[in-house]
């Protein structure tokens, strides 16, 4: 299958170079729009896409590239689009693979591991041969996390803190249930944590989590007054809010995804602000809250200079510790399971 090679122009400078997989689904097409007018590297920053899909859908992905030439972006330079791998991670900065099988109703995103963790398996040794060293990579695919450590395990000459999964849909979805119920923008919320998996067991925690109202900073817990809510309702909202999306859309949630794809990478590269942190499915090892090594488990995170640093000391009484734990257990029983597809 032939590669479709679009030049709008070139600039001196440095362009970054972004993959975006299953670039011809539903996620990528509000994604594609979002990171090519500047909302992820910034407005003065040169993009080259390239755009990973497969063969039977390049036709579709050749309207993509029409559209994404028809936006008219001043920043975006140039657009490959492929269903070679190798065309699609060379030399590149930044990885978003999101290429994958959704679910439908009445599926845990686990049910998705054997379809899903051979795309893995071949993206990381294709990363590893061919991206750069110091790319980051964001993995969207369900179920997120493991697929997230078969590619880290599978690119063993790249960092594996370069390696990350989404959690922060989980978190947006977190911190506008909270907003709602004090009545105050989303911008008002901070500190909203998830621990875990992103699947039904993950751990939307608030117990930590400000809320500006009036112009002061208020605990979480203060500014709910709603003790129950918090460890009740909140948490299975959150927790089941994919699966509503599905029931009601029949489709899975993707304009969202795609917000929380930028929000992610964006904090990644640019940094989060001074006391405040987000959610994002980093590798387990050293961490200091009991979770074992070897997991893509989400974790408080800061981030600067392109690195990200897990948030130590936050205290976890035992209704967390329980959860935490949970969480993890599904974790190492995914690892294992898609270990055994894989065959590793
Ligand atoms: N982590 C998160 O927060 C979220 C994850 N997801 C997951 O993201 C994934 C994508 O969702 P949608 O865009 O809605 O699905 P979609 O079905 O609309 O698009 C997926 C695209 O991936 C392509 N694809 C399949 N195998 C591929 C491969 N080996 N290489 C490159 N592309 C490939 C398909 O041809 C299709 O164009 C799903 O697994 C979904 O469950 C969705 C929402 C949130
Ligand atoms: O629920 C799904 O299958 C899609 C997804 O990951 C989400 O919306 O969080």
């Amino acid at each position: 299958m032939a590669t479709m090679h679009k030049v709008f122009y070139q600039l001196p400078g440095k362009a970054l170079r972004v993959c975006v997989t299953g670039a011809a689904g539903q996620i990528a097409y509000s994604l594609l729009y979002s990171v090519a007018k500047g909302d992820v590297f910034g407005k003065d920053q040169p993009i080259i896409l390239t755009l990973l899909d497969i063969a039977p859908m390049m036709e579709v992905l050749k309207g993509v590239v029409m559209e994404l030439q028809d936006c008219a972006l001043p920043i975006l330079q140039e657009v490959i689009a492929t269903a070679d791998e190798r065309e699609a991670f060379t030399d590149i900065d930044v990885a978003m693979l999101v290429g994958a099988m959704p679910r439908r109703e009445g599926m845990e995103r686990k049910d998705l591991l054997k379809a899903n963790a051979k795309i893995f398996q071949s993206q990381g040794k294709s990363l590893d041969q061919y991206a750069k060293k110091t790319v980051k990579v964001v993995v969207v695919g369900n179920p997120a996390n493991t697929n997230a450590l078969i590619a880290m395990k599978c690119a063993p000459s790249i960092p594996k803190e370069n390696f990350s999964c989404l959690t922060r849909l989980d978190q947006n979805r977190a911190k506008s249930q909270i907003a709602g119920k004090c009545s105050v923008p989303t911008s008002a919320v901070k500190n909203v944590t998830i621990w875990g998996n992103h699947s039904s067991t993950q751990f939307p925690d608030a117990m930590h989590a400000v809320v500006v109202k009036d112009g002061k900073d208020l605990k979480a817990t203060e500014a709910v007054n709603d003790d129950a809510w918090l460890k009740g309702d909140f948490i299975t909202t959150v927790q089941k809010r994919g699966a509503a999306v599905i029931a009601a859309r029949k489709l899975s949630s993707a304009m969202s995804a795609a917000k929380a794809i930028c929000d992610h990478v964006r904090d990644w590269v640019q940094g989060t602000p001074d006391g405040e942190w987000v959610s994002m499915g980093v590798i387990s090892d050293g961490n200091s809250y009991g979770v074992p090594e070897g997991l893509i488990y989400s974790f408080p995170v800061k981030l600067s200079g392109g690195k990200w640093t897990i948030v130590d000391g936050l205290s976890i009484d035992a209704f967390a510790r329980e959860k935490m734990d949970l969480t993890a257990k599904e974790l190492a029983e995914e690892r294992d399971a898609a270990f055994e597809f894989i065959g590793n």
